[in-house]
C-alpha cells in the first residue's frame, strides 16, 4: 500500500475545486481515509467476519466504490465457502488501476483467496449478478440522492435469501445539537490525526457539493422501502456508522 501522506488541502487554494477520486486523491488515499473516517480500520476489518456469516456457496460477493480495494482484501481474508467470488466495482479509473494493483500483491502474498474482479463501471449501470454479500463502504453518499432508492431497490432484487447488505456512511443527525457536537467532535478526531484548520475547511469546502450524508432515519426508511426486511446498525463511531440490511 502507498505510504504517502495526504497533504491535498495543506496548502491555501485559490478555489478549492470539488472532491473528485482523481489521481492525487489516489496516492494518498490509504492515508487519507484513515486519518477522516473515525474507526475505518475496524470497520473494514469487521465487514471480512460479518460477510463469512453470510455469504452463500456459488456466490458473487460484491464491493461496491471499492477504490483501492480495502473491503475486497478483507472479504478474500475471511470468506472461505466454496466457490465464491468477489467483484470490485469503481468508477474511477485511477482507483480500478491501483486496485488491481494491490489485489496482484494480495495474491503473491496469500494463497486460496477467493477468485477476485475488478470492473471499471458506474454501479448506477451495473447488471448485478444472484449476491450473497453487497457492501456499501463509504459510497452511497457520493451517488445522486435521487439514484439512492433505485440502487439500493436493485441491490435487494439481486440478493439470495441468506445474504446481507453492508452499508457504512457518514451521517448527519436531525437533532441540530446532537448535530454541531459530532461534527466539532469528528473536527477534533481529524485535528488529533494531524489535519490542520486549513485542511480540514479545504477539504470541507471540496465535499460539500459532491458528499451529501442522509440521517440514520433516512436510510433506515429508504431501505426499507427498497424492500429490505431489517436494518440493523453494528457498528458508530461519531458520526460514522455502518449498517447491516437483511433481505
Ligand atoms: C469513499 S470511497 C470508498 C472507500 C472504499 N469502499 C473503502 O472501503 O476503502 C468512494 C468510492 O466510490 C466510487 N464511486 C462513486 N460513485 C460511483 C459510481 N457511481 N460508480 C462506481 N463507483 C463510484 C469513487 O470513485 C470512490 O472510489
Ligand atoms: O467527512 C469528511 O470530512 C471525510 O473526509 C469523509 C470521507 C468519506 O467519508 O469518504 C470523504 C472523502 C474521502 O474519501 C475520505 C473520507
Amino acid at each position: 500500500m502507498s505510504k504517502e501522506s495526504d497533504r491535498l488541502f495543506a496548502q491555501p487554494l485559490p478555489l478549492v475545486q470539488d472532491f473528485a477520486f482523481n489521481e492525487a486523491v489516489v496516492r494518498v488515499f490509504p492515508d487519507m481515509i484513515k486519518r477522516s473516517v473515525p474507526g475505518y480500520p475496524t470497520i473494514v476489518e469487521n465487514i471480512g467476519v460479518l460477510a463469512a456469516q453470510f455469504a452463500q456457496p456459488h456466490s458473487v460477493l460484491y464491493d461496491l466504490g471499492s477504490s483501492l480495494g480495502a473491503v475486497t482484501q478483507a472479504l478474500r481474508r475471511h470468506v472461505k465457502s466454496e466457490d465464491c467470488r468477489v467483484i470490485a466495482v469503481d468508477n474511477s479509473s485511477a482507483m480500478v488501476e491501483r486496485c488491481s494493483e494491490y489485489l496482484h500483491a494480495q495474491d503473491s502474498m496469500f494463497q486460496e483467496l477467493l477468485p477476485v474482479e475488478v470492473i471499471e463501471a458506474d454501479i448506477l449501470r451495473l447488471e448485478f449478478q444472484p449476491a450473497s454479500l453487497v457492501a456499501l463502504n463509504f459510497t452511497l453518499q457520493f451517488i445522486q440522492p435521487a439514484q439512492r432508492l433505485p440502487l439500493l431497490s436493485r441491490i435487494r432484487q439481486a440478493l439470495l435469501p441468506g445474504g446481507a447488505l453492508i452499508l457504512s456512511e457518514k451521517l448527519r443527525f436531525n437533532d441540530a445539537e446532537e448535530h454541531a457536537l459530532l461534527t466539532e467532535l469528528h473536527i477534533a478526531f481529524k485535528r488529533a490525526n494531524g489535519y490542520s484548520e486549513l485542511e480540514i475547511a479545504q477539504k470541507r469546502s471540496a465535499l460539500e457539493n459532491v458528499m451529501l450524508p442522509d440521517s440514520l432515519e433516512e436510510h433506515r426508511e429508504r431501505l426499507l422501502a427498497a424492500g429490505f426486511s431489517k436494518v440493523v446498525p453494528w457498528f458508530q463511531c461519531l458520526n460514522f456508522a455502518s449498517l447491516i440490511a437483511l433481505p
